[in-house]
Formats: C-alpha cells, sequence, structure tokens
C-alpha cells in the first residue's frame, strides 16, 4: 500500500499510523488527534477538531490521488510526563487550601453514593506543549529538543510560577490559583508586571483555548491596581465576555484570595488558529 505524507511529531503517546480513505476514517483521525492532544495543557478539549482536521490535506502533503495520509505519532518524551499543577511541597497553607476546596468541586457524590463529574474540572499542566513536525519554527534540532513551557521550566519548586487552573464550563469561568515564587521579583518584594502578565496570558490563553481551538493573543491590556507581595498566593479569575466567531474577548482580574484587594485587571482577545497551525507551519 502506497502511502504519503509526513511525520507529525506530537507528545506522550506511542505510534500511531492512520489512514485517511473515507469521512468514517477522517472522524477517526479527528478522534485519534483528540486523544493525543487530550491531557496537554491549554487543549484537553477540541471541540471541533473534526471540522479543522479537514484541512489537514492542505497541509500535509499529499502526492497521490488516492488520498491516503499517514501520520505518524512518535514518542519525543516519557511516556509519563509531571504534570505540574498537583501539589508540591512548595505549595503554601493558602495555594493548598484552595486547591483542596476547588478540587472537591471536581467531584460530586449522587444521593446513591456513586460519584460523577463536578461543575469545575482541575487542568493538568505540562511543560511541552506540541512538538512540531518540520523545520523552520525552532532555529535548530538542539533548540526544539530543550524547548519548555516558559512558565513550567524552573526545576526548584516554588522558585517561579506555582499555579493550578480550574475550568467551570457551565459557567464560562476559568480560575487559577497563584503562588508567586521569589525569581519573580519586580518592585522590591513584589512580583514584577511581566510575571503578571505571563500569568494573565496563561490562564485567559488557557481558557479561550478550551472553548474552542488553539489561540493565539492577539491584543492583552492590563491594569495594574495594587502591587502582589513576593511568595503571596492570589487568584486569577477568568470569564468570557463574548465569542465572535474566530474571536474570544476574555475579562480578567487579579486578586488577593479572600476577594477584598483588586491587584490587576485586564482584557484580551485571542484569535483561534486551526489544528493544522499547530501540526506543520512552514
Ligand atoms: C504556532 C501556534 C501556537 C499555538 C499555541 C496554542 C496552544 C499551545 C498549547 C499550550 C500552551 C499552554 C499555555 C499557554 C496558553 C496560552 C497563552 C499563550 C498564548 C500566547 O502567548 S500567543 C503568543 C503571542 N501572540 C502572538 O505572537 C500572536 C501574533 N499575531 C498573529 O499571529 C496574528 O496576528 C493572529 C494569529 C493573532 C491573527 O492573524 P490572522 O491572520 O489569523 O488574523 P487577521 O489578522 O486576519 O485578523 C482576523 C480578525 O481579528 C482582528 N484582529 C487581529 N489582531 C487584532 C488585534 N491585535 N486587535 C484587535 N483585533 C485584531 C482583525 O481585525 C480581524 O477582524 P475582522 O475579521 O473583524 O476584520
Amino acid at each position: 500500500m502506497k502511502v504519503t505524507g509526513k511525520t507529525i511529531t506530537a507528545g506522550c503517546i506511542g505510534r500511531i499510523v492512520i489512514f485517511r480513505d473515507s469521512k468514517d476514517q477522517r472522524v477517526q483521525m479527528a478522534r485519534s488527534i483528540g486523544r493525543l492532544l487530550k491531557g496537554f495543557h491549554g487543549l484537553s478539549t477540541l471541540p471541533e477538531l473534526g471540522v479543522q482536521l479537514n484541512h489537514l490535506p492542505t497541509c500535509v502533503s499529499l502526492r497521490t490521488a488516492s488520498v491516503r495520509t499517514k501520520v505518524a505519532l512518535s514518542l519525543p518524551f516519557p511516556p509519563k510526563p509531571r504534570d505540574f499543577s498537583l501539589p508540591n511541597s512548595s505549595w503554601g497553607p493558602e495555594m493548598l487550601g484552595l486547591y483542596e476546596h476547588y478540587n472537591s468541586l471536581c467531584e460530586v457524590e449522587t444521593e446513591g453514593g456513586e460519584k460523577r463529574e463536578g461543575p469545575w474540572q482541575r487542568l493538568p499542566s505540562y511543560n511541552r506543549s506540541l512538538k512540531y513536525a518540520t523545520g523552520g519554527v525552532y532555529l535548530s534540532k538542539i533548540i526544539q529538543s530543550k524547548a519548555r513551557l516558559f512558565t513550567r521550566n524552573m526545576r526548584d519548586p516554588g522558585a517561579a510560577f506555582e499555579y493550578v487552573l480550574f475550568v467551570n464550563e457551565g459557567e464560562q469561568r476559568c480560575v487559577c490559583i497563584f503562588q508567586a515564587g521569589h525569581l519573580l521579583e519586580g518592585p522590591p518584594g513584589h512580583v514584577h508586571g511581566g510575571a503578571i502578565a505571563t500569568m494573565i496570558d496563561t490562564v485567559t490563553g488557557t481558557h479561550a483555548s478550551q472553548l474552542s481551538e488553539p489561540v493565539m493573543t492577539a491584543n492583552l491590556n492590563i491594569n495594574y491596581r495594587s502591587p502582589i507581595p513576593l511568595g503571596s498566593t492570589v487568584l486569577i479569575e477568568s470569564c468570557v465576555d463574548k465569542k465572535e466567531g474566530r474571536k474570544t474577548f476574555i475579562s480578567c482580574k487579579v486578586t488577593s484570595t479572600d476577594g477584598s484587594k483588586l491587584h490587576t485587571d485586564a482584557t484580551a482577545l485571542f484569535l483561534s488558529i486551526g489544528v493544522s497551525h499547530l501540526l506543520l507551519r512552514e
């Protein structure tokens, strides 16, 4: 059987070969890639994946009339990557308490004692997202192999960004519990504005990705209202203002954990990009 196409390297699941012959197989392929992406931070749900994958033939070069595409997904990093959104020894009592609170809302017990999904969902978080298939994205293979998600690249627990995100799909809300480590200093004893912006971008971007498909930040407006003490835990809450085609408008606020002090507020615009954007970009 003749097979054409390119190898798509993505995360943490074995090697899968998919032949794209019919609509059924397209759906199958969408499901497989959906499963593959599941678990990646910010990409754990891709409801419109099936539609997006219809674009694959334009980015995965097809040279035969038989329209068979081989999509090989290899194993570039260990099968069980660390989930950074789980508690570690650096988490203070405030961070842990809030984590326990939201985590308890992720599962509810029915009257019959049965466990069901609750209104909230904890999002796992890894230090790598998709690894692109082809050159042109990274300067070299060395950079490609060393690339890590900005907020998850510190080895020393508690030194920088400690955070966990929970989403409530029904309410279109997202909450992040963020403990700011000592390496994030800006003004003496307080968190750097760029670190705050990074967290706002991460929370709102992840939220927007959860609602549709992968997104890129097009616009981010931030008002810094009061400084955040280094080492403190804060809440970052985002909510969807509106969705218009590819655009998702989100607003966000950073407050003290009891909600009494507003540290920062922001608005953001995200534009969805197709899954094909994630897989190949030449
Ligand atoms: C390579 C893909 C990477 C994707 C990554 C995604 C997920 C990764 C997974 C896990 C990561 C985990 C955690 C982090 C999660 C998220 C946070 C990170 C997100 C970022 O940190 S990401 C980096 C910073 N980000 C950029 O590096 C973007 C640079 N930029 C561009 O890549 C393009 O600019 C783009 C794609 C934004 C749009 O380009 P485009 O060609 O697709 O669309 P186009 O320009 O035609 O605009 C269509 C309509 O949007 C309106 N529009 C456009 N821009 C606007 C603006 N600024 N203000 C107001 N309206 C705007 C137009 O006016 C038009 O409106 P209308 O249709 O009404 O006329």
